[in-house]
């Protein structure tokens, strides 16, 4: 059997761990950093996780995509607020008939992928993930970890599972991810950022960790209302999120470790927010079908106040 190789584009929390244990398995792993360079070439990456720590001493890093080989699959793991890179980063290491796997949170990231790239599939893949990279070439896996991927299709029609759907799963599977194939990617991304609206924008607004926001009934009500709104921008493409899926975020973020959002970490480091990604899109795209969403929209507004004035 063929063994596809796989490039990472950003190899931080989520693209370093995703990357060394599709490496361990046996896979060719390409890694693309910025800032770790040096450090990554000479000395690996260390993965701690809550799985089984390990290292891998020796990887194929590099700082410019120019010098990449072609690979089968490309796994996007920047931040969204880099995407205006990709335009230069994907074409050149992308192989013709390969896969796009977009493993970014927030909305319409695969539609932006698809005007750069031809004749390769783009999937989404949705990561219940929290991992944070502690120093260069160091990744702190936590906890979770599974994966719901769906291919992407012009106007995200669903179109089933697909042959590449199966092939990024089984290398996956085999590294020892949990991974769960989606019929619907635009119904998987609008179930996610059920999680991410109000859980990453009520953190950084109201300086929160998650239990601190479940704990305290007022804040509980707003994470409560928000995950309606959001119910509501997914009606508004046409996709339905059952009410018993609203509960089960709520429970599941009331048993989760007290929890500081990716968002959060990302504020209080001063690093740009993916505001346009995460609550942008998702607005603009119910607003394009006619819906609006107040709340979400006045949770953007006030999180575009607090990142300009950090980055002042
Ligand atoms: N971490 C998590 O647990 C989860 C993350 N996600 C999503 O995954 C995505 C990635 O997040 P995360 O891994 O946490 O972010 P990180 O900041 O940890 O990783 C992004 C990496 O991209 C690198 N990078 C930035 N610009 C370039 C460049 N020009 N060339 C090469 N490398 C570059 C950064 O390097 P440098 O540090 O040098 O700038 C960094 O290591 C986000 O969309 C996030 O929302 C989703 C679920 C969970
Ligand atoms: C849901 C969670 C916590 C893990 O996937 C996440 O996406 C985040 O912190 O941004």
């Amino acid at each position: 059997m063929v063994k596809r190789t796989y490039a990472i584009l950003g190899t931080g929390a989520l693209g370093g761990f995703y990357g060394a244990k599709l490496q361990k398995s046996g896979l060719e792993v390409h890694y693309l950093l910025k800032s770790d360079y040096q450090q990554v070439r000479e000395n690996g990456l260390i993965i701690e996780s809550k799985d089984g720590d390990f290292t891998l001493p020796q990887v194929n890093a590099y700082n410019n995509v120019e010098k990449m080989p072609q690979c089968d699959v490309v796994i996007v793991s920047l931040k969204t607020t880099q995407n205006q890179l990709l335009r230069d980063l994907l074409p050149p290491i992308v192989k013709d008939n390969g896969t796009v796997l977009v493993l970014q949170n927030g909305l319409d990231i695969e539609a932006e992928v698809a005007e750069i790239v031809r004749n390769v599939s783009i999937i989404g893949g949705l990561c219940f993930l929290c991992s944070n990279k502690v120093a260069p070439g160091h990744i702190h896996h936590l906890d979770y970890g599974q994966i719901a991927l769906g291919e992407y299709t012009s106007n995200y029609q669903s179109i089933g599972i697909t042959q590449k759907m199966r092939e990024v799963t089984a290398d996956f599977e085999n590294a020892g991810i949990s991974i769960e194939p989606l019929e619907d990617l635009l119904l998987g991304r609008w179930k996610k950022l059920v999680w991410n609206i109000p859980y990453n924008g009520l953190s950084v607004i109201l300086d929160a960790r998650t239990d601190e926001l479940m704990a305290d009934i007022h804040t509980r009500q707003l994470v409560e209302n928000l995950m309606w709104e959001v119910a509501a921008g997914a009606k508004s493409t046409g996709r339905i999120i059952p009410e018993s899926f609203i509960q089960t975020m709520l429970d599941y973020t009331v048993k989760m470790k007290p929890y500081r959002t990716s968002m959060k970490i990302d504020f209080d480091e001063c690093r740009p927010l993916e505001i346009e990604a995460i609550f942008g899109n998702p607005f603009r795209k119910a607003e394009a079908a006619g819906v609006t969403l107040q709340q979400i929209r006045c949770l953007y507004q006030q999180l575009k106040f607090l990142d300009l004035r950090m980055r002042k």
